[in-house]
């Protein structure tokens, strides 16, 4: 054991002791003996805020995570990551996608920013139609852009997205346009993916007029026949599903008014400057990190559910699932050795109001608690000004509900004040209590402008990398998605008609007899 375990072990005893003291508090009591707690669970940052208030802790109990953060090295880390330092070391890679938002980027960085913006002022009076072309990094982080960024869309232009090898997804992405005025992007940080390639042929030879990529693998895209000049590269040191800053956002760079895009690095670069600064103690992210650590590794917490009360960032769940659950989805340390407990919980989620519809009863009375993150935009609305309460109302009120419940006892006076019988009140009472107790986050944005969208999703960015460091692991391989696309290499040949792999098992064998082509 390194020196950093055996602290890292010692700050963790620690920490559980905290978690047993704190495992049986109901929320509300914590309120009631801390009356300046809100004030001092709420943390602010570049365009977000956050309150902590509704999470089963107390400012003893951060400070004892804090202790656990200097154990795993939270400095020198992030040091290390703003350095340029080999942060991925199964991989032998920086992790640099601050350096693609930078106000003063590398030569090679504002080379690339610079041919996007003026490839985006050439193409635009040619086409009426983008099909961009990618999967997980390569598709979620514009995908979302895109759609959250709406109301700043240039009038005119189409954009379609398709990432699946199912043949539906790319039939769906063509359908109804005009391929003389089609874009097509093909998105690849390395140029081999099956389902982007065989999407690509798809299209390609439907015969969209123009033609560009976006990769890591220049030569590769450049031998698959796009046009050199557009090909806009990015870096192996820019991970996949931390790339929407890079090339890799040229449907954005677009398909978004003039200076969007920029205004998107600006606002990411804003939260950048503040996890790179602020003090363990006054920084967002970590903090954040921290409780999702506390709610996953101390309090046990197996999932936590995302819920943007804002309909322009339904897609973000989808984006944070590949950022946190590929980055932290991990069994070893970085050492190679096996991981005492989780380092990150699943993440899940949808656009409020709607999930209320849908999953909340089985937050509000299934037996496992889930700790719910709500973001609100407290920023201007679109749509009918009606409805901004509205939204606000509903997303106070989930978080109140999970909190306060409501006892069996206090559910029966309601229904016999109502008129109903003891004995009708008796029998419905524990179908119609909550217990409550149960955590939530609530976040604001102060608007739904570039620069806070921008700050959003470098938050989320931070606040995985510091919940790896946390956890003592790497957050920046994932060689977890490897096994299955290998396999999926000799089953496919098997379906084509060639023969199926010697070892193969009984079941996977008798359903390639049944789906062969
Ligand atoms: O951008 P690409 O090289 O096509 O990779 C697309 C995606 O596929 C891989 O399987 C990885 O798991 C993802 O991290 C990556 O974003």
């Amino acid at each position: 054991m390194t020196a950093t375990d055996i602290a890292m072990k010692h700050a963790w005893t620690q920490v559980a002791a905290e978690a047993a003291r704190l495992h049986n508090t109901h929320l509300s009591q914590l309120f009631a003996t801390d009356p300046v707690r809100v004030q001092s669970l709420t943390f602010d940052a570049p365009h977000l805020k956050a309150d902590f208030s509704k999470q089963r802790l107390d400012k003893a109990a951060l400070a004892t995570i804090a202790t656990l953060a200097s154990a795993a090295q939270f400095d020198e880390w992030r040091a290390k990551l703003f350095a340029g330092d080999i942060v991925n070391t199964t991989e032998g890679r920086a992790a640099k996608h601050w350096l693609v938002r930078a106000k003063s980027p590398p030569a090679e960085v504002q080379n690339v920013r610079d041919r996007m913006a003026a490839f985006a002022q050439r193409i635009r009076p040619e086409i009426n139609a983008i099909v961009h072309l990618g999967i997980g990094g390569s598709d979620l982080g514009p995908r979302l852009v895109i759609d959250a960024l709406k109301p700043l869309r240039i009038q005119g232009i189409e954009v379609r997205f398709a990432a699946n090898v199912d043949g539906a997804d790319v039939a769906d992405a063509i359908e109804g346009l005009d391929p003389k005025r089609t874009l097509l992007i093909v998105v690849s940080k390395t140029f081999t993916t099956q389902e982007t390639l065989a999407n690509a042929e798809f299209v390609r030879a439907w015969g969209p007029a123009y033609l560009a990529g976006a990769t890591a693998a220049p030569e590769k895209a450049v031998a698959w026949g796009v046009p050199a000049e557009n090909v806009f590269e990015f870096w192996d040191w820019v991970g996949g599903r931390y790339s929407l800053w890079s090339s890799v956002s040229l449907v954005c760079a677009v398909a978004l008014q003039e200076g969007a895009f920029d205004r998107l690095l600006n606002g990411a670069a804003e939260m950048d400057n503040h996890f790179r600064d602020a003090p363990f103690a006054k920084n967002l992210p970590a903090i954040s990190a921290a409780i999702q650590m506390w709610n996953r590794e101390a309090l046990g917490h197996r999932t936590y559910a995302a819920i943007p009360y804002a309909e322009r960032l339904r897609l973000l769940p989808g984006w944070l699932q590949q950022l946190e659950m590929e980055s932290n989805g991990k069994g070893v340390t970085r050492n190679g050795v096996a991981l005492e407990r989780a380092a990150s919980a699943v993440t899940w989620g949808a656009a409020g109001t709607n999930a209320q519809h849908s999953f909340f009863q089985q937050l509000h009375q299934g037996v496992d608690e889930v700790p719910v993150e709500f973001i609100v935009n407290a920023g201007p609305q679109e749509g009918p000004p009606s409805h901004r309460a509205k939204v606000f109302a509903n997303a106070l009120a989930q978080a109140r509900a999970l909190m306060v419940g409501k006892s069996a006892a206090q559910a029966k006076a309601e229904m016999i004040a109502k008129g109903a019988s003891q004995a009708e009140a008796a029998q419905l009472a524990p179908h119609r209590g909550f217990t409550g107790n149960r955590a939530s986050t609530m976040m604001a944005l102060d608007a739904l402008s570039p620069e806070a969208l921008g700050a959003l999703l470098a938050f989320y960015e931070h606040r995985t990398f510091a919940q790896a460091v946390l956890a003592g692991i790497n957050p920046f391989d994932q060689w977890g998605v490897e096994l299955g696309k290998e396999m999926a290499n000799a089953l496919l040949a098997a379906l084509e008609g060639g023969n199926p792999p010697a070892d193969i098992d009984p079941s996977t064998a008798a359903w390639l007899r049944q789906l062969r082509t």
